[in-house]
């Protein structure tokens, strides 16, 4: 609460929306990069479509060797949007007073191509490594949840109804923070390294320093609201995802 009045006051409704164009132009290419690899290589390791699986569900160690593939490639497929979207998000001029300096980036493309002249190529994928420890452990359990709530709450042999679509994705992106929350702190420090704070050495140095400064309460900062966010965010996309390879697939 304290963190939304303040943005409110300082930078008005649109403090909210900062960082917003970049992942909105990338979402489509990521989750299709990560239903896409998920869902083919579930398919190379069962030998089965997406209609048979919901007959006989794959083993959890599939289901779990295909999200965390899954989440390695979209890792990397997300690491230079994401940057873009951490810088951005973390520059607090505001933009309604009129005489405040100027923003440091002025918008996603000046952000991208500051980091590339001040950084190099390697500044895009800043923090990449801290990304990719958080999207494969969390997309295996991520798909475990989803396919395991669905199979769970839908009659053998047939396919699962909206409503059980809607609740297990949402709960699945609910799981999916609550072992993503630790590694997105350090990852979005590491994002933010030289530019208001020292750079760390490392992602140990990241961990132990930010561990000795701010405890261990540190690691699960933002988790409530990313879990609040996670339900619909979640439940949505799955949905899509199933009707899209209903139609399609
Ligand atoms: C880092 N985490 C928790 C994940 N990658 N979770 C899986 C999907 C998340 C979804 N795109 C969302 O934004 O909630």
């Amino acid at each position: 609460m304290d963190c939304m009045i303040k943005i409110y006051r300082h930078e008005s409704v649109l403090g909210f929306y900062k960082g917003m164009s970049f992942p909105i132009a990338s979402i489509g290419m990521v989750n299709s990069v990560l239903f896409g690899v998920y869902s083919n290589t579930l398919q190379a390791l069962t030998s089965t479509s997406h209609q048979d699986r919901r007959a006989q569900l794959p083993s959890y160690t599939c289901i779990f060797i295909a999200g965390c593939t899954g989440g390695f490639l979209q890792a990397y497929s997300l690491a230079p949007f994401d940057i873009i979207k951490v810088r951005l998000q973390n520059q607090t001029e505001s933009r309604v007073r009129p005489g405040s300096p100027l923003p440091r980036y002025q918008g996603p493309m000046h952000c991208a191509a500051t980091i590339l002249r001040e950084e190099g190529f390697r500044g895009l994928f800043r923090g990449s490594g801290a990304l990719m420890l958080r999207d494969t452990p969390t997309l295996g359990l991520y798909f475990i949840t989803y396919e395991g709530l669905c199979y769970q709450y839908t009659p053998t042999g047939q396919q699962p109804s909206s409503t059980t679509v809607l609740v297990a994705g949402g709960f699945a992106g609910i799981a999916s923070w609550i072992t993503a929350t630790p590694f997105d702190v350090i990852k979005a420090r590491m994002q933010m390294g030289g530019v208001k704070q020292k750079a760390y050495k490392g992602m140990l140095d990241c961990i132990v320093t930010s561990f000795r400064q701010e405890g261990l309460g540190v690691f699960f900062r933002g988790f409530t609201i990313n879990s609040a966010r996670a339900f619909p965010v979640n439940a949505v996309t799955f949905l899509s995802y199933e009707y899209l390879l209903r139609m399609w697939g």
